[in-house]
This record gives C-alpha cells, sequence and structure tokens, in this order.
C-alpha cells in the first residue's frame, strides 16, 4: 500500500476562529488490463513521479492527493486496482462499493487492451454503479509514438459512444503530467460540481442532506482544467 500528495487534515485548533468544514473525499477507481499502467498514472498524480521500477499490483493500492477547487480542500482517493484476474477477484465488489468516479485505462500500444474495455464496462456496469458516477477513458503510453496501436479517432469514437472524456497521456513523460493531473482534477471538479448542485437541490427539504460548503463561490471562477 502506498501514499503520495499531500495530506488533508481538516482545520486544526490554530484555525479555530474560522468555521469547520469537513473535507469531503471523492473516491475514484482505476481500472483496466494488467500492465496499461494504472499505477504508474497514479503516482504521477499523488506522488509527483514516475516509478523506476513497479509490480503488478495485488488487490488493490491506495493513494491519495488533497487538492484545492475554488477555495475549497477535497480529499481524492485513488484506488489503483489489480489488472490481473487472479489479483483482484476477491476485490472487485470493494472497488465499485460507494465509487464517485471510474477511470478506465488502456494503453496506446496495445490493441487488446483497448477491445478489453468493453469487458471493463461491462463489469462496471453490472456492479451498479448509478449513472451519475462520472467516467473517463485514458489511452496512456503516448510517449511510445513509433508503437501506436490505437488511432486517436478510434478512442474518440468508442469514448463518445460511452458518454465519456478522453484523456491521451504518458505517465511517464514528465512533460505530460499536467495531462495526468488533468484527469483527476477534471473529475474532482465535476464531482464538486454535482454534490453542490445535489446539496442545494435538497436544501430547504426538511431532514434532508445540506450543503457542506456554507460560502459558495460567488466569483463563478473555477481551476477545472476541462
Ligand atoms: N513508456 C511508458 N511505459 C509506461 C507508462 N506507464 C507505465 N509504463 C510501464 O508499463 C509497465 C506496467 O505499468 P504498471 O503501472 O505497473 O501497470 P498496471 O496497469 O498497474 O498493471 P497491473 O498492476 O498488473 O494491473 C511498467 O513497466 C511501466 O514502467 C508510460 O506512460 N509510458
Ligand atoms: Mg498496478
Amino acid at each position: 500500500m502506498a501514499a503520495g500528495g499531500g495530506g488533508g487534515r481538516p482545520p486544526g485548533p490554530e484555525s479555530s476562529l474560522e468555521p469547520y468544514v469537513q473535507t469531503r473525499i471523492f473516491k475514484i477507481i482505476v481500472i483496466g488490463d494488467s500492465n496499461v499502467g494504472k499505477t504508474c498514472l497514479t503516482f504521477r498524480f499523488c506522488g509527483g513521479t514516475f516509478p523506476d521500477k513497479t509490480e503488478a499490483t495485488i488487490g488493490v493500492d491506495f493513494r491519495e492527493k488533497t487538492v484545492e477547487i475554488e477555495g475549497e480542500r477535497i480529499k481524492v482517493q485513488v484506488w489503483d486496482t489489480a489488472g490481473q484476474e487472479r489479483f483482484r477477484k476477491s476485490m472487485v465488489e470493494h472497488y465499485y462499493r460507494n465509487v464517485h468516479a471510474v477511470v478506465f485505462v488502456y494503453d496506446v500500444t496495445k490493441m487488446a487492451s483497448f477491445t478489453n474495455l468493453k469487458m471493463w464496462i461491462e463489469e462496471c456496469n453490472g456492479h451498479a454503479v448509478p449513472p451519475l458516477v462520472p467516467r473517463v477513458l485514458v489511452g496512456n503510453k503516448c510517449d511510445l509514438k513509433d508503437l501506436i496501436q490505437v488511432p486517436s479517432s478510434m478512442a474518440l469514437k468508442f469514448a463518445d459512444a460511452h458518454n465519456m472524456l478522453l484523456f491521451e497521456t504518458s505517465a511517464k513523460d514528465p512533460q505530460e503530467s499536467q495531462n495526468v493531473d488533468a484527469i483527476f482534477m477534471c473529475l474532482a471538479c465535476r464531482l464538486k460540481a454535482q454534490r453542490s448542485l445535489l446539496c442545494r437541490d435538497l436544501e430547504g427539504r426538511p431532514g434532508q442532506a445540506r450543503r457542506l460548503d456554507p460560502t459558495p463561490d460567488a466569483s463563478g471562477k473555477t481551476s477545472c482544467p476541462c
């Protein structure tokens, strides 16, 4: 189990004059064939580096990073899942339970990892993930330009058909790190917006949940990269 990125501690006694706002946690799972680079992508986002060496993930590795969106601190909890069937079968139920967003990853240099996406999407659908849960598609290893097997146009068509945004990235190339960050930041922004709306809808209804953020940003500014 590994962790990277900032720690998302709520304000302590030293800031007791400020209103106490609990840090929200968004659970994002990263799914796809073995060897597509799920561990490297999550490492890049949470730790800011490309790992020298990785081994097949067994079960799940958790990583997290605290980000700030429109003045609110949000903890992005990334579940780096195992691609190999034998290392994931006892865990699958846990992956999908209370998930907030799903990242499907394929390897742009391996067509089979792209065609297998159908299977991953079916698995996700089979676990009753609500339609409101955002899903994105990530084509990784774009630095291997001479080996590309999955054209962007094909991936875009697939993403459109499944109502997903497409990100083409490289966990390895430091120049691409902003694109990797954009995957998770975009999801965090969408989740924040969705949940604020949901809570606003529920406000005023007796016995229902209320917004956690007592001071909505009036500026309308967003740091969302998408
Ligand atoms: N060239 C290149 N290699 C990458 C990239 N991302 C990952 N790799 C390599 O691909 C291999 C597999 O990466 P992992 O991140 O361990 O793959 P995974 O999807 O987590 O695999 P499982 O844990 O078995 O599901 C490793 O040798 C990485 O170094 C990338 O963007 N570019
Ligand atoms: Mg892995």
